[in-house]
């Protein structure tokens, strides 16, 4: 699924208008329809409603919303942010409309106007929408932080007032809300943590804006989405041999850190990779040989880096430590292999202390830092809209593929093109987690999955697991060995 800039989403309005046909007010109709719809689905019938309405489109949104509201008995009051123009065509026809329900209609057009919000109100937020163009100031930022001060359950439509829906508004005045109704497909603003505390929980609401456009449209960036994953998946053949899946090693592991190895090596397992061998220290042996009989073990001075060409890739980092001979594992992993591969934890702390190991990665390879270990290696940036573009800028730098992890994992790739990976729980943000991904994409990198696919494909299916071990238990007692236990019904899912 595409993730649109304002400017696309737009366009997709307007191709739909053009083409389906339909007015752009019918078109309102339908938006605000599907809000109506969400609001009596989720426990909201029969409560009553304090909608702010700005005179764009976005408060026409709200004005359809109130008309419905109303003509199903519900208490309606409209507060309507006078910003001294008329409103838009359709912003004016629904305001029309309304007058002939029951909705209490009231301007505000001073800060006398702006009175306290009944306390068993739900706030419906449509003062601004896309079509924002500067940060809110004056009355309308008075008016958020009213609303926000209000402690009124707040539900946001199409997106929290004083947002962009594609570039930072980090110290903007900005709606919190609990729920935001937004339409057809994701914005990127909802995908960035630093906006977390305005979007709450965001439902993306069936417009019926027409398919056809998207052909014509290269987005900014892809949502990774069961489609997506399930055409990349191979089926597997049935004269195939372990041969076939590829050999992979796992270099990973220090003394009070095997957990981290097992982990990794337990997940490559579980992704279908054909042959499995770890490099760790000695101490680490029983440990590996009883947790995972599967795989094969070598030990030895430094994790023994020898003979690294006869495996098909390698995933290094998890448990390894900092330890100052680590320098020598890692230049020593990269002379030998210049393969794909993966580079993950300690790995990139010792390449953050070093960065001329940078340039050493073999070309095409993945790493797979979190924001600390990202910002150690690439340095800090204002937003989370400049690490995501930073996070491309490097990835071409290098040629690798970056995978940011978080709530949305972001994979930069090195042609420019950037994902934000849609499943996974908050459930995960849990030690070990990074160590089961790191298992799964190297398995899936052994199997010659390209590296932009077993990237993808490994977040989608880790977080996936993590869906469905949150369904079958919960997110707070979530670990990480539960991933790899469900990795099985994740592949399942695909199908
Ligand atoms: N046909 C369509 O295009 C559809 C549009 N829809 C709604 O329309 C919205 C977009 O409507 P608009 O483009 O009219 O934009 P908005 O409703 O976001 O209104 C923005 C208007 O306010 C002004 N403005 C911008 N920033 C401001 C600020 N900081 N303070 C005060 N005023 C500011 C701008 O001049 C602009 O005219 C969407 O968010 C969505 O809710 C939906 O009804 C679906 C269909
Ligand atoms: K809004």
């Amino acid at each position: 699924m595409q993730i649109f800039a304002t400017e696309q989403i737009r366009a997709w309005d307007e191709y739909t208008i053009r083409h389906e046909p339909i007015a752009s007010v019918d078109l309102m109709e339908r938006a605000a329809t599907a809000c109506y719809e969400w609001l009596l689905q989720h426990h909201y019938k029969g409560r009553s409603f304090s909608i702010f309405c700005g005179k764009g489109n976005n408060g026409g949104d709200g004005l359809v919303i109130a008309r419905l509201l109303a003509q199903s008995n519900h208490s309606v009051t409209v507060y309507i942010l006078e910003f001294g123009h008329k409103g838009t065509e359709d912003f004016q026809i629904n305001l029309a409309r309304l007058h002939e329900t029951a909705a209490s209609i009231l301007f505000i057009s001073s800060n006398e106007a702006i009175h306290p919000i009944p306390s068993q109100d739900v706030v419906i937020d449509a003062l601004l929408g896309s079509g924002i163009n500067r940060p809110a100031d004056g009355l309308t930022a008075e008016l958020i932080q009213h609303i926000n001060n209000s402690g009124n359950e707040v539900i946001a439509i199409d997106i929290p007032s004083g947002l962009y829906v594609d570039h930072s508004a980090k110290g903007n005045i900005v709606i919190k809300a609990r729920h935001t109704l937004s339409f057809q497909c994701f914005k990127p603003a909802f995908l960035m943590p630093e906006n977390a505390e305005s979007i709450g929980d965001v439902h993306l609401l069936d417009i019926g804006l027409l398919p056809g456009f998207l052909e014509q449209q290269a987005a900014p960036f892809q949502l990774v989405d069961q489609a997506m994953v399930s055409a990349i998946i191979r089926p597997r053949n049935p004269f195939d041999h372990k041969g076939d899946y590829g050999h992979a090693a796992i270099i990973a592991g220090s003394y009070g850190m095997m957990g981290a190895a097992v982990l990794c090596a337990r997940a490559c397992l579980r992704s279908g990779v054909g042959k499995l061998t770890c490099h760790i220290p000695t101490q680490g042996y029983t440990i590996m040989q009883v947790s995972a009989p599967e795989a094969m073990c070598r030990t030895g001075e430094n994790h023994s880096p020898h003979e690294l060409e006869k495996y098909d890739t390698i995933g290094v980092g998890p448990g390894l430590g900092t330890h100052v001979e680590n320098f020598d594992l890692l230049n020593s992993v990269f002379e030998q292999n210049r393969r794909p591969m993966v580079i993950d934890a300690d790995a990139l702390n010792l390449i953050g202390q070093e960065k001329a190991l940078l340039k050493q990665i073999p070309p095409g390879s993945i790493i797979t830092p979190h924001p600390k270990e990202f910002e150690r290696l690439f340095g800090k940036t204002a937003n989370d809209y400049d690490r995501i573009q930073l996070a491309l800028q490097k990835a071409a730098e290098y040629n690798i593929y970056i995978v940011l992890k978080g709530r949305y994992t972001f994979i930069a790739s090195p042609d420019g093109r950037g994902y934000f990976n849609s499943s996974g729980n908050p459930g995960m943000a849990t030690g070990g987690t990074g160590d089961v991904l790191t298992g799964i994409i190297t398995g899936l990198l052994a199997q010659k999955y390209s590296s932009l696919h077993a990237a993808l494909a490994g977040v989608f299916l880790h977080g996936r697991s993590g869906d469905l071990a949150a369904a079958y238990s919960s997110q707070p007692s979530l670990i990480a060995s539960d991933l790899i236990e469900f990795l099985g019904q994740a592949y399942q899912s695909l199908t």
